[in-house]
Order: C-alpha cells, then structure tokens, then sequence
C-alpha cells in the first residue's frame, strides 16, 4: 500500500493482554496507513481488535496487564512508542484526538461543559481565560449547539445522547489535531441522531482538512464515510482497499459475509444473511492457519495449517487470504492478471 502522505503509519503492531500469566495477542501483525485529510473506516465485528488498536495508537492501553509487543506506530514519521508521558499528553488532544462510542464515560460528570472544553484549550494554547471560553462558545456553536452561552455552564447530564457526543466533537477539534479517531462514535444514538453526527463529522473533517480513522461495525456508515476501508478480523488486517473495490469487488470471505449481512430494502427479514459463529476468544485464537476458517463458507483443507499472509491481489487492494496467495492451490484465477 503507498506510503505517501501517510500521516499515521501502523506497522506490524502487536498489542497483547497478559491473561493468567500468558500472553495473548489482540492485534497481531496489523499494518496500514492513514494519509493527511484521509477518511479510513476500519470494520470488523465486536471482538476484532479495533478498540484495542485505537488504544495502541493514543497509548491508553490498561497499564495493569496491556503491552505493544511489536512493531510502530509513526504519527509525522515519529513511533509513538518512543515519547515520554508527558510528550504523548501533548499529542493527545493537540495532533491527535478520540471520541468514544459512550460520551457520558469520558465527559466528568461533576463539572460543567465549558469548564472541560475550557481544559483541553487551557492546556494546548497560551490563551487567556476569557479567550478560551469564547473559543469554547464558538466551538459548541461550530459543533450545532445553538444555545452554547447557556450550555457551557450546564452538566453532562442535563444534556442528550447527541448534544453530548457534540461536546465530545467540540473537545475533539477544539485544537484542530490533524488526526481524528472515533470508535462506534454513534452507536448509542438513535437513528435521527446517528446520521446528523456522521454529517457532523464529514462536514468538519471536510473544513478543517483533518485526517479520520473510524471505527464502526456499521458497513452503511462505511459506504457514507470512508475513502480506504481496513476490515479486522479476529486481531489481523484480512483486506484492505479503496472503498468502491470494497463494496464493489470485495475478496476476502469474510468481507463478502459482512457486506452479505447488510440488510437491503427489497429483502425480507428471514433472508438476511448472518455470519455463522462468533469471533473466536483471545484464550481460543487458532494457533495457526486462519483465524476465520471455522466460519469461512470457502474454506480448503490447507487453511488450517498455512497462516496466510496479507497480500496485494491489485494496486492498492490487499487481501489476506489463502484464494488469492498464488503460490498456494486453491488460488483464485482472476486477481492474478
Ligand atoms: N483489558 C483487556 N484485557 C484482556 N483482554 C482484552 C482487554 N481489552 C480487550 N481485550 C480482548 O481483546 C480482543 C479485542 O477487543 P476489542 O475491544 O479491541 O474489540 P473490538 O473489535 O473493538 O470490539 P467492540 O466493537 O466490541 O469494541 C477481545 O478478545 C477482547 O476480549
């Protein structure tokens, strides 16, 4: 995959969980970029590792039993790994910003909206007091909050679930961080809600020239959203590429199960395709071949003993899947033109 203009660049990461003494792999092996002003929608079911790379990349893991075992993370050239704490808190926020799926965990709920959006200016500029509650009026205007003089100086909880994940989005680009990464930023919202956030996110990645990386399981959100989708499974990359080749000329099993699962207008409901079986455990995890061949509906024998390798099949479009290895048996004939 080109690595030009990558403003984040994820290679070979390996994130571990010490459980009972050993340690297991929630990422493994994961590789991928994000270019400046790029959206990246990265999708996979609950389980696949997406939150817990998110994490890596905002060093957030839980110091009591996770670990980056491998591999880099450059944010502007530069591994993450490598800065201090109070580096990294400088990063957090200023370069590189997180909304979460559940607003009302990150937001304190003892202090009042503007004195946590006044924190994050307070902390990144030099500005004065009075300048940053301005700011942060404007930035609650910015985000659709049309009462913002009154809402600054109420508390999470007399807001909505959407009012909330606003605040949420006015924290995140209050100092414009060139990066912006929401996990599940809308699922806890109702539908309405849902796609005037999305909208929201589109509009102000889209002014202010930021970089997304979204994670979702959602794959309509992905068709709304994304330029380059990445598709997790079970800890590794097993397909990535621009998003009309995803939706258009999908390769990997398990893309086509996932996007097989989108329910569609004209189809009734006991028609729905659902993915058999759930993703396997960390404690679980095949030791090798591949990691989805229990619920794959095109697996070979060899997929239990060969890992496969994530590959290019065409410019720009990687799979991860033992069809598409030419070197292997069952390969498929036409992504070898
Ligand atoms: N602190 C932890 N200790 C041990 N295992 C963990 C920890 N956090 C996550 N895991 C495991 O790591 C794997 C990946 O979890 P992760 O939360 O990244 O999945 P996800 O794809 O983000 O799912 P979801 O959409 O539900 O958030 C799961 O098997 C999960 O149980």
């Amino acid at each position: 995959m080109s690595k030009q203009n990558a403003l984040l660049e994820i290679n070979d990461l390996h994130t571990g969980f010490n459980i009972d003494g050993e340690q297991y792999h929630a990422v493994k092996g994961v590789s991928f970029n994000v270019g400046s002003k790029e959206v990246v929608c990265v999708v996979g079911e609950s389980g696949c590792g997406k939150s817990v790379m998110s994490l890596s990349i905002m060093q957030l893991l839980p110091k009591h039993n996770g670990s980056i075992d491998k591999g880099q993370i450059l944010f502007k050239g530069k591994d993450l790994a490598d800065l201090t704490e109070s580096e990294m808190n400088s990063v957090r926020g200023k370069d590189i910003s997180m909304i979460f799926q559940e607003p009302m965990t990150a937001l304190n709920p003892v202090l009042t909206i503007g004195f946590q959006l006044d924190e994050v200016l307070l902390n990144h500029t030099d500005a004065s007091k009075e300048q940053v509650r301005k700011k942060s009026i404007q930035l609650l205007k910015d985000v659709g909050i049309s009462r913002s003089e009154q809402i600054v100086h109420e508390y999470p909880h007399q807001l909505s679930g959407g009012m909330r994940q606003r605040v949420m989005i006015a924290m995140a680009i209050a100092c414009e961080p060139a990066l912006l990464i929401a996990d599940e930023p809308t699922t806890a919202l109702d539908v309405t809600v849902q796609a005037q956030i999305l909208e929201l996110i589109k509009k102000i990645q889209n002014d202010k020239g930021m970089a997304v990386m979204l994670i979702t399981h959602d794959l309509g959100v992905v068709a709304e959203m994304a330029d380059k989708v990445v598709v997790m499974y079970a800890g590794q990359v097993v397909e990535q590429s621009d998003v009309d080749r995803i939706f258009h000329d999908p390769k990997h099993p398990y893309t086509k199960a996932l996007l097989g699962s989108i329910p569609k207008l004209d189809e009734k409901e006991e028609e729905l395709y659902t993915i058999k079986g759930i993703v396997p455990s960390l404690k679980n995890m095949p030791k090798q071949g591949c990691r989805f061949v229990d619920r794959c509906p095109e697996a070979m024998p060899e997929c239990k003993q060969i890992d496969p390798q994530l590959g290019e099949t065409n410019k720009g479009h990687a799979v991860r899947c033992l069809l598409y290895e030419t070197s292997q048996p069952g390969k498929k004939a036409e992504v070898r033109a």
